[in-house]
């Protein structure tokens, strides 16, 4: 009977180095009474979960997790705020391989061998033999205490437990000089894992240590400095020329180039001012600026990303769940195709025992999956690291393996393709300005629409008197409407006040006239008559074409949705090189994102996550685009933080080669545990020689991942 609330709890492991050493640990907690929504994160060093604390205290998953070999502490605050993972162990980072648990054993055991060595080549006695194994013994111990563990837990099938036998069994057939390299060379392996591993984890964390330690607080009387994670909303930082942003925040005196690169990845400084946000890590290049903290430091955009990356990693790949099925019965065939070949041939044949039993027992290690085992997630780690650092947010593996397929890109207009600051291009009849512009401003104040607000900025600019309104709402799709001056007012499409009947014919070619050459139009109308046309310009984004034929080269279609009519949409659409559905409502998006899906493939979609959150969940990976995606970002499938159209194709460049890397590594380790059973079986290769293979290829498919992070 659970009667205290169930808490999610987190905690720091230490140790990891792959996915099966998460596999593991998860494995181990979820058997646990009352452990539930078990999530483990070998980058970000975390282990979550959800605990009934009257069904299994904390001490005993602690226990658990220290009993399998891995270090554990709790997280400092389990709320989510200041998680300590961001920074790691402080005692672990920076530390050189050669004073690791690791390295320090790889130091001793292969001390010993060659000392055991030097005895046999000078002086063969009895003493090399004890060195070897005493080596090997040393070498073995932590791991079959490791396999044990998981023994306890229910997992006899591990790494480690395969690694115990064969070195054990070696040991125990007079094999001791290759059993105690057999151990040696799988120290190392464990060994260079955690060394690359490590070097994943810096990509990220690098992130964190670009935001300042301290701030410079503005009090009554000059300003104090004060750890940056004191910060609080609403205080004042001051920040001088040269330095790092301590927060997310606003400016409020002071203009200046910000430097975004660490946050967003644009490395060109953006000019900003009073009103203007700027994130915590920037760098501010040259004035002094006073910055009114708008987030909490724990919570600020850096932070989002980094829990982002994160979590993304805690996301299973399609491949990867199918890897991981894979080496859950291929240990246990290779053990029991070892038992076979211990016994079949001398039972069958009579053939020699003590031949047959070494080529089991080598057979073992071709048992270690461990390769395979990480190739899919080093690759995945890799790239979201990557791409985080030019401010390419992915939300784990699955969406890396949609990326990379996708058939057809759907972008938004406004805001994505164009910069999304319409200005109002020309009022027709142009005698009719004023009320023109008095009318669609009255209805359009407090619409955030982008024609509105270049409606209301063209309204104050001619100094125009904007007569109050009331009961004002959009009309999704169409325009927007409101009481003005006692009588409903509309600013809509053509089409729309055409069907209000307003719209001559003349008016009507006047509007396709303008729409051609590129503007939207809006009529500006009361219920019975038209008062006039207001054209308003958007520009296309500098790169915008140049992505699109990027797209084009890598085979990706391009198209274009937007609410805006045939004609408009023909002309942005055509000067960028890309298809185009025009008049398409909200929902209309939708079904033309279903039908592209269901016609040539898979669809990604581009939007600023605003207005458009509904189509980037209905497309198969939904990207959130520039200033928006503050919002977005936890709810598109995947972000780009700077406003660059090209950042699209590289998304999927990213996405392409990290699938590419993923098979490669894939092929790696399958193809050489193939050669080697074969050469196992026949005799033809050793003990050895099958742990060399086995870490060879761990290190291989480990260092090919982390080609990804030089992109
Ligand atoms: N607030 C408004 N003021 C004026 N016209 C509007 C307004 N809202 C919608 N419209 C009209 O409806 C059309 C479609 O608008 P909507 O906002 O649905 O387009 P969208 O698909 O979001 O835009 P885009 O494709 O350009 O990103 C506009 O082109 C305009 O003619
Ligand atoms: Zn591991």
């Amino acid at each position: 009977m659970a009667t205290e609330r169930a808490e999610r709890v987190e905690w720091t492991v230490t140790g990891m180095d792959c996915g099966s050493c998460a596999r593991k640990i998860a494995a181990a907690v979820e058997r646990l009474p009352g452990v539930a929504e078990v999530s483990v994160a070998p980058m970000g060093e975390k282990l979550s979960l959800t605990l009934h604390p009257d069904e299994t205290g904390r001490d005993r998953i602690e226990d658990t997790v220290r009993r399998l070999g891995y270090g554990i502490r709790p997280a400092v605050a389990p709320s989510g705020r200041h998680h300590d993972h961001d920074h790691g162990d402080p005692a672990a980072q920076g530390r050189p391989w050669h004073r690791s648990g690791k390295g320090r054993l790889v130091i001793l055991t292969g001390a010993l061998l060659a000392a055991a060595w030097a005895f046999e080549l000078l002086a063969p006695s009895r003493w090399g033999y004890l060195g070897f194994v005493l080596a090997c013994l040393i070498g073995l111990a932590p791991v079959a205490r490791r396999a044990l563990g998981a023994l306890r837990m229910g997992q006899p099938f591990t790494i480690e437990s395969l690694m115990t036998i064969a070195a054990a069994g070696a040991l125990f057939i007079g094999a001791a000089q290759e059993a105690a390299l057999v151990v040696f060379l799988f120290a190392v392996g464990e060994m260079l894992e955690s060394v690359a591993a490590d070097r994943a984890r810096h990509g990220i964390r690098a992130l964190a240590d670009l935001v300042p330690r301290t701030a410079r607080l503005e009090t009554g009387d000059g300003t104090r400095e004060i750890p940056a994670s004191e910060l609080r909303i609403g205080q004042v930082a001051v920040v001088r020329p040269g330095d790092r942003i301590p927060a997310d925040g606003e400016i409020i005196e002071g203009h200046g180039g910000i430097d975004d690169s660490p946050v967003t990845g644009e490395s060109l400084p953006v000019a900003k001012g009073p009103g203007d946000g700027v994130f915590a890590g920037s760098i501010n290049t040259d004035a002094v600026l006073r910055i009114r903290v708008t987030r909490d430091p724990a919570d600020n955009t850096i932070a989002r990303i980094i829990r982002l990356v994160h979590e993304a990693e805690e996301a299973r790949a399609p491949t990867e769940r199918f890897i991981e099925r894979f080496s859950r019965w291929y240990m246990p065939a290779i053990v029991a195709l070892s038992a076979l070949v211990v016994v079949a041939p001398p039972l069958l044949l009579g053939a020699d025992w003590g031949v047959w039993i070494y080529r089991g027992l080598a057979l073992l290690l071709i048992g270690c999956p461990c390769a395979l085992v990480i190739s899919v997630p080093a690759s995945i780690a890799s790239a979201l690291s990557a791409g985080a650092r030019r401010g390419l947010l992915m939300k784990g593996g699955a969406v890396i393996e949609a990326a990379a397929s996708v058939a057809t890109i759907a972008f938004d207009k406004t805001g994505t393709l164009t910069m999304g600051r319409p200005v109002v291009a020309a009022l027709v009849p142009p005698e009719a300005a004023a009320e023109l512009l008095a009318t669609a401003a009255a209805v359009e104040t407090g619409s955030s629409h982008p024609l509105a607000r270049a409606i209301l900025e063209r309204a104050a600019a001619d100094r125009i008197a904007v007569p109050p309104a009331t009961g004002a709402r959009a009309i999704p799709g169409r325009g927007a409407t409101a009481v003005v001056a006692g009588a409903p007012a509309f600013v809509a499409s053509p089409a729309t006040a055409e069907q209000a009947g307003v719209l001559g014919a003349q008016d009507l070619a006047r509007a396709a006239e303008l729409e051609t050459g590129g503007s939207t139009v809006v009529a500006v109308y009361r219920p019975d008559r038209l008062i006039g046309l207001i054209a308003l310009r958007d520009t296309p984004r500098a790169d915008a074409a140049k992505a699109i034929g990027q797209l084009r080269d890598m085979g990706v279609g391009a198209v274009m949705l937007t609410g805006d009519n045939p004609r408009t949409a023909a002309t942005v659409a055509g000067g960028l090189g890309m298809d185009y559905r025009a008049g398409l409502m909200p929902q209309d998006k939708l079904t033309a994102i279903r039908d592209m899906d269901g016609a040539a493939g898979p669809v990604m979609m581009v939007g600023d996550g605003i207005n458009d959150a509904p189509a980037l969940k209905q497309a198969r990976v939904g990207v959130a685009m520039g200033s928006g995606t503050d919002v977005a970002l936890e709810t598109a499938d995947a972000a780009i933080l700077r406003d660059r159209v090209t950042d699209v194709p590289a998304l999927i460049a990213l996405a392409r080669a990290t699938m590419g890397n993923i098979r490669q590594n894939v092929a790696i380790a399958l193809g050489l545990k193939a050669v080697f059973l074969i050469t196992t079986i026949a005799g033809i290769t050793g003990l050895w020689i099958a742990i060399l293979a086995d870490t060879g290829a761990t290190v291989l498919v480990t260092l090919n991942a982390l080609r990804l992070l030089r992109r």
